[in-house]
């Protein structure tokens, strides 16, 4: 069984890491999905195990720590992201072009909907084809996150409409409480990790896509990091769970 490392700061990526500490893996995913479904309310509770209640807009931050999965250590980064929203005819998506190149860029995809909106669930297929359409052809490991799920009197989305949705897909399903529940959040992004490194296979996986990657997006600046820590630190008081 795979464990998460035990250090849960928000770490910056460096730029020219250090070749003797870096693991041979590197694990690329992006979370994707509506507005407010809460996709970074997701990836600070899986890195940090805390939530926090409101943030600033987004400005698609990228995360990395260091991680073991299977005995193995890997080296992960998650990319958070603005949102997407279905166009008025609701077959396209609007789509950022920094989601695009985060969608390029990324290994493993968490695609992200609120069971207390059903349009954020509507989104999702459209999404996916976005992503297939990125990447025409191979495996994408990804999974669906129903989020949100200690609403559950403002359920709008049932369960086996996340299963279904996620068996078309070729992902697996998890409802998750980003507000309540460490434990739904952690094994949902444990799974889809194993999932990639699986299909990058060998020594940093290069890999599947012929070398086609593009430039990681850019890391948030300094700043935005420091204030991101600082509202992890902050929260400790207010944190919902213990940890
Ligand atoms: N009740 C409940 N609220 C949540 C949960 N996750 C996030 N929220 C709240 O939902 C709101 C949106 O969360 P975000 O993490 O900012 O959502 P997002 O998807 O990143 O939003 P955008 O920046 O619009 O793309 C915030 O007020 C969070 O506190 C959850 O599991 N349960």
């Amino acid at each position: 069984m795979s464990t998460g490392s035990g250090n849960f700061l928000l770490v910056p990526i460096p730029e020219y890491p250090g070749l003797d500490c870096v693991p041979n893996k590197n694990v690329k995913i992006v979370v994707l999905g509506a507005s407010n479904v809460g996709k970074t309310a997701l990836i600070v509770r899986f890195l940090t195990k805390r939530f926090i209640g409101d943030y600033e807009a987004n400005t698609g931050a990228l995360y990395s720590r260091k991680i073991n999965l299977e005995g193995e250590q890997v080296s992960l980064q998650v990319q958070d992201t603005p949102c997407v929203s279905l166009q008025d005819d609701a077959e396209g998506l609007y789509c950022q072009e920094q989601i695009n190149r985060s969608i390029y860029w990324a290994d493993g995809y968490v695609l992200v909907f609120s069971i207390t909106d059903m349009h954020s669930y509507r989104t999702i297929q459209p999404l996916y084809e976005h992503v297939r359409r990125i990447h025409p052809s191979g495996n994408i490991p990804i999974i669906l996150v129903g989020n949100k799920s200690d609403l559950l009197r403002a359920r709008q989305v049932p369960t086996d409409e996340g299963q279904a949705l996620a068996a078309e897909l070729g992902g697996h399903y998890f409802e998750a409480s980003a507000r309540e529940n460490h434990e739904g959040v952690q094994a949902a992004f444990l799974h889809l990790c194993q999932e990639v490194s699986r299909a990058l296979g060998g020594v940093n996986g290069e890999k599947r896509r012929g070398g086609l990657h593009l430039v990681r997006p850019k890391s948030p600046n300094m700043q935005e990091l420091k204030r991101r820590f600082r509202q992890v630190l902050s929260s400790r008081g207010k944190s919902t769970t213990a940890v």
